[in-house]
Parts: C-alpha cells; structure tokens; sequence
C-alpha cells in the first residue's frame, strides 16, 4: 500500500518542468499550467505551488509547510486552492484515514523536486499513522525504535498532524528503518540533501538568499505595501503603488514582483499592465490593522534582529551577545539594551506581542490549567500571553508582573478594552513575587544562563503553595539538539541578543527537579512553542 502510494512518482517527474517554469513565470503562467495538467491528477496543480513552498519548506516544521500550502493555493488557481486546503486537512487527519495516502502524496511535493523527495514526506505522514495500512514501515519502525518521547504518547491530540521538521526530508526507504523522533533521522536527512544537492544546489542558493527573502517581506511591511493593497478595492498597478508610497517606480516594481515570486502577492495583467493583489495570507499576517498581524515582529525582526545578527560571527566567536559591537551598549545587561530606548522598547513590547497571535492559545491550553485559581505571568510584557489565560481560564485571576518602566508602556499602549488582567511591577531577580497558585514564565528563561534561571525558579518555588506549579513556555530543543530548526535559530538569537540559550525539555525538567519541582510534563505543540508544567 505504501508503494502502491508513490504514485507520487509520477507526479514528480512534471514537477520539475512546472517548477522551472515556474520559477520564471507569472503566476498566470503558472495557473495555466495547473490547469492544463490537473486533469491527470490533481498533482500538477499541487506541484506547482508546492514548488513554491519547497524554497521554504527545507527547513520548516510541517505545519508551517502546511500553511505555506494555503498560502501558495491562494497566490495560485482556484482549483489549486481547494485541493491544497483538502490537503492539508488530510493531512492534519492523517492519523485516522485511508484516502489519506493519495492526498498525503500532494502534501510530500511540498518538499520535493524528485520523486525521493515525495517518498519522503508520504512517509512522513504515515510515519504516526499508526492505525493506517502503512504496513512494514511503521511497523518497523516501531519494532526497532524506542517509543517517542512520554509526552507524545500522554496527549494524543499532539500527534495529528502536529510533526517536526528533521523527518520530513528522509526518504522513504529509510524511513521505514529511522524513527521520527530519533538522532540518526538527521544524518540520514543530511545524506539524501547532499546527495540530490551534487546535481545542483538548489538548497544550498535557497539558504544563501535566505536573508535577502526576509528582507524582501520586511521592506514590504516597512514602506506599507500590504496595508495599501488590502485597504483598495482593485489590484494596483506597480506605477499606483509607487505614488501612494512615495518610492521609485522602478524600485517598487522589482519589490511587488518578488513578493510575487515567494507567493506574498498575486499579480494579474490587464491590457498589458500588471496588477497587484495581496493574497489572503498576507492580508492576515503582513497587513499591520489585522488582528492576527505579524506586522510588529516583523519591524522588529528587520530593524534590531537583522543588524545584530550581521555580527553573528564574532557572537559565536566570543560566545556572547553583541549589544556592544551592534548599539554600543555593555553585554552585561541585556533588557538595558533591549529597552534603550522608548522606542526600542516598543517595538520589543509589539514583537512580544505579536507571537501569542500564533501560539498563545496552544501553550496556555496545552495543560488543563483550570484549576489554579490564582496566575502571575513573570516577565508578562504587554499581557497578550496572560490574556490568552484570561480567556481560557475565565475563572481564574490572570495578572501580569513585570518591571515599571514596561508594565507602564503596557498600560498606554498594549492595553484592551474589558482588560481581563491585572499588572503588578516589580524585578523577579532582586525583588519579592506576588502570590499565586500558578507562575507561567513564557520566554524569560531563555534568556539566561543556568545559574540565573535556578535563582529565579527557586524564588518560585518559595512563594508557590504546595500544589500549585510553574508553566514553562518556551522554543525546546529536541533533546539531541538535531532541530526543530526554528529552537536552533532562536538559541542562535539568544547568543546575539542575550545572556541564555533554547533548551532541551530534559535541561528544562533537570532545573526544576533541582529546585524541588515534580510531575514534570511537556508537552510539544508542533508549533513554535511549547509547555512544561511542574507541580510544587
Ligand atoms: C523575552 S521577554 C518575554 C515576555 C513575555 N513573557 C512573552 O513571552 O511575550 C522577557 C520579559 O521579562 C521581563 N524582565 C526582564 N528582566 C526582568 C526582571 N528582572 N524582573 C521582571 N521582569 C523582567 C522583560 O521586561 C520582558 O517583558
């Protein structure tokens, strides 16, 4: 059955010619082109976006492949838009289905070029298919491997659908031999991408222009690109958006044409003019008045993240922060440097802000926390995470603690109509901590060495009653450090920007069993956060 799925085999010998075409063509190009070969299976279509998608998706966890599928099927064909979304239902689902082997087909030319690479990612998805007919693979898999990790197996709504990154690129074959979750799936990753890499680097030039594609969506959000093209009734042409934004003509003409090139925008030509339209993605995500905007951590991440990071390698070279080299300012103290002023500590206060849009209700629900009546977010910034448990947890207190000058800047400029939290000022470092049932400490550990994260859970574990607990949020590691790639890159900004590094859950449970904690759970959330609860 597992074979009889790589049929995908088929499919991936047009997905090179889409993809070539592709590459250099507009996107009614492309949209032709999907329909054109669709009637031979919906595999053309799907490739041709997936195409797309692949530049991105190396290095991706699945579900931000899986949503790089809706975006790519809204830049592309109508009909490639209601098979990528089934898609990506499938796939979430897959766990359960059947039909599913034919749609997870679609989902494995995410990744691929060649039909190795389709193998791949089927397998992928049938690598937690346990009860599906797979067959040998899993099967293997399971006889030969350890089981995944605890976690995995205490909440089973984390397995549909909600995978990593390192898996997706092993073939097929190998797969059937490698378990998802263990070291060796990552040399046998990085194997197969040299190998079909000797050919022609297509990887390697994707990682190499990486920043320059950042940096692309960044000028876009910063001149108010997205903001124009949504706010108008009709697709703009290059020359309209030009004026609106006061820039070059020619300038913004390369700009909108790249973003089309990475599926941001959609583009129509009219009597020989191209339009421009944001795609629903970008109008969700890029488009600053959105509720779900991204908007403020992308200024952030193109104005402070992206000069620090041109001094990455004198961060690795020294193993430390670069606050010196980048503003001036002494490593010793990082938040003096984070908040050097009031403007930079907004915009560190809207890139806080803005993560929760994603994550904030998968981490605060990732326990049933209902039962703490009392929770001290320490370190909450501007309340966005606590009001996600405010939500959640009507019937508890939620109040956020942080220092002045931030509770303050929270208060003007963060705060919500029916504010649902309460703000308390104080430093967790060299202060007292209010009482409370529950501590949630999302993203502050990270952002210190070992020494000052045992301090800092010790002083917890003083004021907590017996019963209560501390919630950790946080990026982790997988425990061999092999991934997900997004825990790397932010350990790698932790190094740049601060005094503290990602962790491991294990490093996480081994500081709070050192300082008395127990019942220590994880749980992964496949997306960029995740959460350990540990009981006093
Ligand atoms: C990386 S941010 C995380 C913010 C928030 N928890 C979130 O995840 O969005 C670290 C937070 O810790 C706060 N912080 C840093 N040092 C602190 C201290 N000594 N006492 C209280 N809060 C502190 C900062 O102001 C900032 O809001």
């Amino acid at each position: 059955m597992l074979f009889a799925c790589t049929v995908g085999v088929t499919l991936s010998q047009s997905v090179p010619l889409v993809h070539s075409r592709c590459r250099s063509c507009r996107v009614d190009v492309a949209r032709a082109q999907s329909f054109g070969s669709c009637t031979v299976g919906v595999g053309v279509a799907r490739a041709q976006s997936v195409l797309l998608v692949h530049s991105r998706c190396c290095s991706c966890t699945v579900g931000v492949a899986r949503s790089q599928l809706v975006l790519v099927s809204l830049v592309h064909s109508r009909l490639a838009r209601a098979q990528l979304v089934s898609v990506s239902l499938v796939h979430s689902r897959c766990c359960s289905c059947t039909v599913g082997f034919a749609r997870a087909q679609s989902v494995s030319l995410v990744h691929s070029r060649s039909a190795r690479a389709q193998s791949v990612s089927v397998s992928l998805v049938h690598s937690r298919c346990r009860p599906c007919t797979v067959g040998a693979a899993t099967a293997n898999r399971e006889a030969e491997y350890p089981p995944p990790p605890s976690t995995h197996t205490r909440l089973p709504r984390l397995h549909l659908g909600r995978s990593f990154t390192i898996h997706s690129f092993v073939p097929l074959v190998r797969c059937a031999r490698v378990h998802p979750w263990f070291p060796r799936c990552s040399s046998v990753m990085a194997e197969h991408l040299s190998q079909s890499e000797l050919d022609y680097p297509f990887k390697l030039l994707e990682y190499f222009n990486g920043f320059r594609v950042s940096k692309v969506i960044f000028t876009a959000c910063e001149l108010g690109v997205f903001d124009l093209l949504l706010n108008s009734a009709e697709p703009l042409s290059s020359r309209t958006v030009a004026r609106e934004l006061g820039t070059s003509p020619d300038g913004m003409e390369r700009l909108l044409d790249a973003l089309v090139g990475i599926d941001i925008l959609e583009v129509e030509v009219a009597d020989g003019t191209a339009l421009y339209s944001s795609t629903d993605v970008a109008s969700l995500y890029l488009a600053k008045g959105s509720a779900k905007s991204l908007h403020d951590m992308i200024i952030y991440q193109s104005q402070t993240i992206y000069p620090l990071w041109s001094n990455m390698a004198d961060a690795v070279r020294e193993g430390r922060n670069q606050n010196q080299k980048t503003f001036g300012l002494p490593p010793e103290d990082v938040f003096q440097a984070i908040y050097r002023s009031e403007e930079e500590m907004l915009k560190f206060m809207g890139l806080m802000n803005s993560s929760w849009v994603l994550d904030g209700h998968d981490v605060v629900t990732a326990f049933n926390l209902s039962g703490f009546q009392t929770i001290v977010d320490l370190g909450g910034c501007t309340g966005a995470l606590a009001r996600e448990m405010a939500q959640a947890y009507p019937s508890s207190s939620v109040t956020v603690f942080d220092l002045p000058q931030v509770v303050e800047a929270a208060q003007q400029h963060f705060s919500q109509e029916n504010q649902a939290v309460a703000f308390h000022t104080g430093d967790f470092f060299s202060g007292e901590i209010p009482a409370a049932d529950l501590y949630v400490l999302a993203r502050i550990l990270h952002d210190w060495p070992e020494e000052k994260c045992l301090k800092l859970l010790r002083k917890i574990y003083n004021a907590c009653k017996p019963g209560g607990g501390v919630l950790l949020v946080e990026a982790m590691l997988f425990e061999n450090r092999r991934g997900p790639i997004m825990a790397q890159i932010f350990s790698l900004n932790m190094l740049v920007q601060a005094e503290g590094r990602e962790r491991a859950p294990s490093e996480y449970s081994h500081m709070l069993s050192k300082t008395g904690f127990h019942n220590i759970q994880v749980c992964r959330t496949g997306k960029s956060y995740d959460s350990i609860l540990a009981i006093r």
